[in-house]
């Protein structure tokens, strides 16, 4: 499979095809051959999840779900940062409409995202802090170069992870890491990640994670597809429920929290401090 997909890969015949999107806050590469998509964060400089962004990345979830996808590479064009989680500027001053859109349209991307019926890695090439972590721990293998931030550190910021964020990392780390790292807001080294689980693979460098990503991939087109994303959907699906049966609840919560001047207040001084770095 690995000589398949280099020859793939260096073979004068492209067989690598743009996958139309309507904007190019995502780059999406469709492989005709084997089906394996890459898409690629594309909002400079750091992925901030705006509503833009994530809409542009649930269309496109959408879309593949209609084309012979066979398994999806997340990754990001930034040479820094896999993504800097949500944008501040969604939660900063919004209106109670414009905050409502925005996390409704992070819901419906995480659905789409975690119960893809197929494979699906985070090639993690940068810094993944807060949301940008939950993009990762959405897909069912995460790989990652050396040296970076990943973690939920919502409570370093003076906001809370919502319920499916920590259900996420229960999922993958356990409780009782968990429960550690959601209260004291860790951003784990990806070396630290390693260690506790949160990541599967520590890359070399770039290149070396878009290998293991792909090698992940063949090991999974290798697995009969119903049985595996059954299994797959067997596991989730609590995980996926709770919010699904709550969206309403949950969206409450975020508008209650993010209107109260203490957070308000929080989000100014760590935007500030951005921006003084
Ligand atoms: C049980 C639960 C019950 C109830 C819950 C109820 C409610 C929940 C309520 C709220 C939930 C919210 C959940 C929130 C999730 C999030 O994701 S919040 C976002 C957290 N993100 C971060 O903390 C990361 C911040 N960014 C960084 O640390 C760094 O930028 C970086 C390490 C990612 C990259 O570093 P650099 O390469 O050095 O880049 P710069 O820092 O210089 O940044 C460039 C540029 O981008 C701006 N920026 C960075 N991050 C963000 C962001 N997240 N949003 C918006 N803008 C961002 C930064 O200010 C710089 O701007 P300029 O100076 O160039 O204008």
């Amino acid at each position: 499979m690995f000589v398949l997909r280099q020859c793939l890969t260096l073979g004068t015949k492209s067989s690598v095809r743009n996958f139309a999107a309507a904007t190019n806050l995502v780059n999406v590469k469709i492989n005709e051959d084997t089906g394996v998509v890459i898409m690629e964060l594309n909002k400079p400089p750091v992925n901030s999840l705006n509503y833009e962004l994530l809409e542009a990345m649930h269309r496109t979830l959408v879309k593949l779900e209609n084309e012979r996808c066979s398994g999806m590479i997340l990754t990001s064009s930034s040479p820094n940062t896999f993504s800097a989680g949500l944008d501040l500027l969604e939660m900063y001053k919004p209106t109670v409409d414009k905050a409502r859109k925005f996390w409704g349209m992070l819901q419906n991307t995480w659905i789409k995202l975690y119960s893809a019926p197929y494979p699906t890695v985070a090639a993690i090439n940068g810094h993944s802090p807060a949301g940008g972590c939950l993009l990762a721990m959405s897909c069912e293998y995460r790989i990652m170069v050396p040296k970076k931030k990943i973690g939920l550190n919502e409570t370093q910021l003076g906001i809370v992870a919502p319920q499916w964020f920590q259900d996420c990392m229960k999922n993958i780390i356990g409780s009782r890491q968990a429960e550690k790292a959601l209260i004291a807001g860790t951003l784990f080294s990806s070396e630290e990640a390693a260690k506790i689980g949160l990541i599967d693979e520590l890359a070399t460098d770039k290149e070396d994670l878009m290998k293991k990503a792909h090698d992940f991939m063949d090991e999974q087109l290798g697995l009969p597809p119903l049985a595996r994303s059954t299994v797959k959907i067997g596991f989730r699906k609590d995980t996926l429920n709770r919010l699904i049966n709550s969206r309403e609840v949950d969206t409450k919560y975020f508008i209650d929290f993010i209107f109260q001047p203490k957070v308000q207040e929080s989000l100014e001084m760590y935007l500030q401090a951005l921006k003084k770095k």
